[in-house]
């Protein structure tokens, strides 16, 4: 072996012969003379913190028995989602989607190989929905992913998302689904059962259900895949009889209208954020998850109250807290739920049963476009892929619906059942990727950044410098057809900025923090590292110009166009061959 191992502050920790590296690392070796082992070390130190000894982890690669060459060590100084690594190795700057996926983690995908699957094929964000499993369940899925991010290089993001003050069904007695058939009567009870339910019932989680309903009043199940009619109120039970038969799933979501109109007095009374949902958020906290999604908001108040409860707490936390447009609500309060949240998903599940369903797409394209102005990142999910829950391939209208949204330019696009209860979630994720890639080709193709009006957010005087800067970074990139943007950012704030414009180059973001490079996960067409910068843009240059040199991302030639937070400037710089 190399003498160069000898190294008092480094101590190895295991060997891994060459073939069995992971793929993506395998571009860091260069070619050499004899067999090639590639040795992973660790810091002598017995430091505790994770975080700290992952940034001291050096990868060798040496030349066994041949002593002469030195190894080629890889500072460990730049960090970068595995994923993005290996898409720019196999067929560079077209591999990786600007668009960003997050999956919702169910039985399906919670085990460690499950998640390593979706992080290879292109998960940039995990969320679990706190409306199904325990607390503990969804505590060892956050260790899943936080391991498989420190030992197999991926910056998966974590968003937990609050089971609101919705009316659900409980569980089926412990059964996956019950069929509801045409012309059923099933009771719907707000009794509590010690043991199994009887036949053809379901409990309700709202005591006030019974109360609430009246006779003749539709009843939707999971946003509206099953519906019955209320036909006969006896005390706590309401009988009601099946009128669009379908699969009734453990803790569906319930909604009521009447005479055409979803029936509001339940919500109005309702909390958005119940005494569930902060032992929900406490949790969120302690497991330092990278975003909160909150579920029904209808006002600004929610969030702003969330997030000064999260201030309190935890000062030093840097989660994100996103708006779910979910409810019949937030369609009047819009504009200041988006403003004081950090990001928005539509819901499209819940609203599809809050709203007349051919209205959702108009609900879709105002969120996204408001969210572009406001320059906050947005998400579009559900059912995206609903038949890829059974089937291996989409329909061809889900196809077009996935093409729709990622023509719209959302950040992200989320599967729900595809990928928490499927059988396909590998598969479901694929068709994302792929299709967003294709569309986002034609997108440049037709120069659908030429036809860019985004209006000014600026509320400082500095912020509308940074947003001038970051506008005319990106046409400039645009117009002189640059390889790459490089963006030094502190918060990220300057990242989203050049994201907003959806430049047609891949933006590299460079960021000291890694909770603010898994945030700028969420964000179209960024790719984040972690990397400790200066305040001199020539040093931040040069080392960034080699370290994505060694790696492959970026080569002699290419022309950049680099902007920095701290300067408030930009430059276009041609990579030399000499770095
Ligand atoms: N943590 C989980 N454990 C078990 N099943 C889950 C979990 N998360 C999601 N699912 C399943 O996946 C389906 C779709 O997920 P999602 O859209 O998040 O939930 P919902 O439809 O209840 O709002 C759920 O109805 C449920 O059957
Ligand atoms: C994403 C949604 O929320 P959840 O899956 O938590 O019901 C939705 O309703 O579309
Ligand atoms: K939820
Ligand atoms: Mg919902």
């Amino acid at each position: 072996m190399s003498h160069s191992l000898t190294s008092s502050l480094l101590t190895p920790t295991k060997l891994i012969p060459l073939k069995s590296l992971p793929k993506p690392y395998l571009h860091f070796f260069q070619p050499q003379r004899g067999p090639i082992l590639a040795v992973q070390w660790k810091p002598k130190s017995k430091s505790k913190s994770k975080s700290k000894s992952k940034q001291q982890n050096v990868l060798l690669a040496v030349a066994d028995g041949a002593p002469d060459l030195s190894p080629v060590v890889l500072e460990s100084s730049l960090e970068v989602d595995r994923a993005s690594l290996s898409g720019l190795k196999e067929n560079e700057v077209g591999s990786i989607p600007r668009t960003k996926f997050v999956c919702t983690i169910g039985l399906s995908t919670s085990g460690s190989d499950e998640l390593e699957a979706l992080a290879v094929g292109g998960m940039n964000v995990a969320r679990l929905n706190m409306c199904h499993n325990t607390r503990e369940w969804h505590k060892e899925v956050i260790e899943r992913v936080r391991r498989l991010n420190e030992e197999k290089g991926f910056a998966v993001a974590v968003m937990m998302d609050t089971q609101g003050s919705e009316i659900h069904m409980g569980d089926l007695n412990g059964v996956a689904s019950a069929k509801a058939e045409d012309g059923d009567i099933w009771t719907f009870t707000i009794r509590s059962f010690d043991a199994a339910l009887p036949d053809r019932t379901i409990s309700v989680s709202y005591d006030g259900f019974a109360e609430d309903v009246e006779v003749g009043d539709e009843l939707l199940v999971d946003g509206g895949m099953v519906r019955f009619e209320v036909v006969e109120k006896i005390g706590p039970d309401v009988k009601c009889l099946c009128t669009d038969p379908g699969l009734l799933l453990p803790r569906a979501n319930l909604a009521l209208w009447r005479h055409g109109r979803l029936v509001l007095q339940r919500n109005n009374m309702l909390p958005t954020i119940t005494s569930k949902d902060w032992l929900d958020i406490d949790f969120a906290m302690e497991e330092g998850v990278d975003f909160i999604a909150l579920s029904f908001v209808r006002s600004a108040d929610s969030i702003n109250h969330l997030k000064s409860y999260i201030a309190a707490r935890s000062p030093k936390s840097d989660i994100a807290v996103i708006a779910k447009i979910e409810s019949v609500d937030s369609l009047k309060n819009l504009d200041e739920i988006i403003h004081v949240s950090d990001g928005a998903m539509v819901a499209r599940g819940d609203m599809g049963s809050q709203i007349p369903l051919e209205q959702v797409p108009f609900v879709q394209q105002k969120v996204v476009q408001l969210c572009r102005r406001f320059n906050k990142p947005v998400i579009v999910a559900s059912q995206l892929l609903e038949s890829m829950i059974e089937h291996p391939i989409p329909t061809r209208a889900e196809v077009a619906d996935v093409s729709e949204a990622v023509r719209q330019q959302a950040d992200a696009l989320m599967l729900s059942g595809e990928s928490a209860m499927g059988i396909y979630p590998e598969k479901a994720l694929a068709v994302l990727r792929s299709v967003s890639l294709r569309i986002e080709r034609q997108c440049r193709e037709e120069r659908l950044h030429e036809a860019l009006q985004i209006p000014s957010i600026s509320s400082s005087l500095s912020d509308e410098i940074k947003e001038e800067i970051c506008f005319s970074a990106a046409k400039m990139a645009n117009k002189l057809q640059a390889d790459a943007l490089f963006v030094y950012t502190t918060n990220g704030y300057m990242a989203s900025l050049l994201s907003r414009c959806r430049p047609d180059c891949r933006i590299f973001a460079f960021t000291a923090t890694a909770s603010v490079r898994k945030r700028l996960n969420l964000q179209w067409g960024l790719i984040p590292f972690r990397l400790k910068f200066s305040e001199d843009m020539h040093d931040n240059l040069s080392r960034t110009f080699s370290l994505l040199k060694l790696r492959g991302m970026i080569k002699s030639g290419d022309r950049i166009v680099a902007v920095s937070d701290m300067l408030q400037s930009f430059q276009v710089l041609t990579i030399p061959c000499t770095c």
